[in-house]
């Protein structure tokens, strides 16, 4: 009997699987951290290798921490970093680059060459993104150039979901569903298929592209020899940013989900239509299961958790992410310090790629604790960055937030949102939204979930305390630290 559906869930920092039950409730948890090399400033890879060992690695230890068996599991789920890009030889399986992370600015210089042929407004007509170093086309561009690739007949492209997928079936597969494929700049948001003007544009021959599939809906089996001799369907596909607002259950217009993973991002259901921000949002396929288009409202920060990471890592801070929370509450304030965390320059609203991370207001008392407080505020003043543009593109107010992502178990972040927002903050007491939207997309395809029993899980809610001015005075330096850093 089907008692399971498996989500993966393979984010820029850790691959995780995910065991779910019939109730959506989460059985068992394994997770593998990732790593990130930068060969130069504001560059950021991955070894796409390691990104497919640990997610077998994963799926073989849930198996042993859950005592679940193969047979029992109805789907797996698939939900990953999006615009993340690998370009691999089908014959060897091997890739021929690191993966070139959406964080990456090593396509600066060839986004500028396109810049300069005056195409950006037809790039978002058609894609409903900004031509940005984040999307892959580029990064696809950079890689045959680096390599001097003349002959592409044996290369593929995927996202990370398209890679994994192609893995698990021993490269039978070579599919992304369409929300992955809205992150490329080279798919058409209105056609919802790949876009023969941009193709050319950025040069990129159709043959390594793959297909565009639903985000629900069984587009393979994982070969036994990956799953204890045993098949079972892969249901979904879908990017981890669309994955949690399903699995925020954020079904109807106007709804909004804020996620702090590695990067923060804000997205609205936007209904059956695309909306063309006049701000430097992007629009974006929130999810396509058969007959059913929906469409999201897109901010996306490129440093967020990743700012915590560098302190832990890079500074020598503290041991665990965990440990910030009581970091941040041992001083009443940053004492005068704004951390700007555009290590990989800004993405919306500002869309800099050239500037890079600035601190503000150091003086003899600062100490760890400021930092890291400040390094939690930094998160926040972003986001409300993100909902003010929204809520002007749209004239309409955002009356509360529903948050998530790893960072988001950090409640001094979340009560500091509600403050600096000035709305109620809400937080899912599950905290893998994003996994349980892949799995619940899974699910579906089998027939193990029906749609009527996607309802929201229990909340916590953080609602804001401080006074209006004071709240007017931080974010007014915030803007003048933004401002600054884009100057330097
Ligand atoms: N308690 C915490 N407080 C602040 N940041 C945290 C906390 N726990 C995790 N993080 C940050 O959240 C990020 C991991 O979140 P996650 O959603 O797993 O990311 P991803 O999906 O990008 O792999 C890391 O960058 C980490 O530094
Ligand atoms: O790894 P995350 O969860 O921060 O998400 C990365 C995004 O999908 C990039 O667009």
């Amino acid at each position: 009997m089907k008692k399971y559906i498996i989500s993966i869930d393979q984010g820029t920092t850790s691959t995780r699987a995910i065991l779910f039950d019939q109730q959506q409730n989460i059985v068992a948890v394994s997770q593998e951290e990732i790593h990130n090399s930068f060969p130069q400033p504001g560059w950021v890879e991955q070894d796409a290798n390691e990104i497919w060992l640990s997610t077998l690695s994963c799926l073989s230890s849930l198996f042993l921490k859950s005592g679940a068996q193969p047979d029992e599991v109805a789907s797996i789920g698939i939900t990953n970093q999006r615009e993340t890009t690998v370009v691999w030889n089908k014959k060897t399986g091997m890739p021929i680059h690191n993966a070139i992370v959406w964080q990456s600015r090593q396509t600066a210089a060839i986004v500028e060459r396109y810049k300069k042929m005056g195409v950006e407004p037809l790039i978002k007509e058609k894609t409903g993104l900004v031509l940005d170093p984040y999307f892959s086309a580029t990064k696809i561009r950079w890689i045959l150039e680096e390599k001097n690739i003349q002959n592409t007949e044996d290369l593929l492209f995927g996202t990370i979901d398209t890679w994994l997928v192609w893995k698990m079936t021993n490269g039978k597969v070579h599919v992304t569903d369409v929300t992955n494929a809205s992150r490329t700049l080279l798919l058409n948001i209105h056609t919802l298929d790949w876009d023969k003007e941009l193709l050319e544009l950025f040069d990129i021959p159709q043959n390594m592209l793959p297909q565009v599939v639903d985000t629900s809906g069984i587009v393979g089996y994982i070969d036994p020899i990956h799953f204890f001799n045993t098949s079972c369907p892969i249901g979904a596909m879908v990017g981890d940013q669309q994955s949690a607002l399903f699995g925020q259950s954020c079904f109807h217009k106007g709804e909004v989900k804020n996620t702090y993973g590695t990067g923060g991002f804000l997205l609205m259901n936007t209904g059956d239509t695309p909306i063309h921000s006049q701000k430097g949002l992007l629009s974006t396929v929130a999810w396509k299961i058969q007959d059913e288009v929906c469409y999201a409202l897109e901010g996306s920060i490129f440093v967020s958790g990743s700012l915590i990471q560098w302190l832990r890592d890079g500074l020598k801070f503290f041991k665990s992410a965990k440990e910030t929370e009581d970091i941040a509450t041992s001083v009443d304030s940053c004492n005068g310090v704004m951390i700007v965390p555009a290590f990989t320059g800004l993405g919306a609203p500002y869309w800099n790629d050239e500037c890079r991370g600035a601190i503000f207001g150091l003086t003899r008392g600062t100490d760890i604790r400021h930092l890291v407080r400040a390094s939690l505020e930094s998160m926040a003043y972003q986001s409300k960055d993100l909902i003010l543009v929204m809520e002007e593109d749209l004239h309409q107010k955002i009356t509360h937030l529903k948050v998530d992502g790893g960072a988001s178990a950090n409640c001094f972040l979340n009560q500091f949102q509600s403050d600096i927002l000035e709305i109620p903050v809400y937080k899912s007491v599950m905290t893998e939204t994003t996994a349980l939207g892949a799995a619940r997309l899974a699910g579906l395809a089998c027939g193990f979930y029906k749609r009527e029993d996607f309802k929201d899980g229990k909340l916590e809610e953080f609602l804001p305390q401080r006074d209006h001015e004071s709240i007017e005075k931080l974010y007014e330096k915030w803007k003048k630290a933004i401002q600054a850093t884009q100057m330097y």
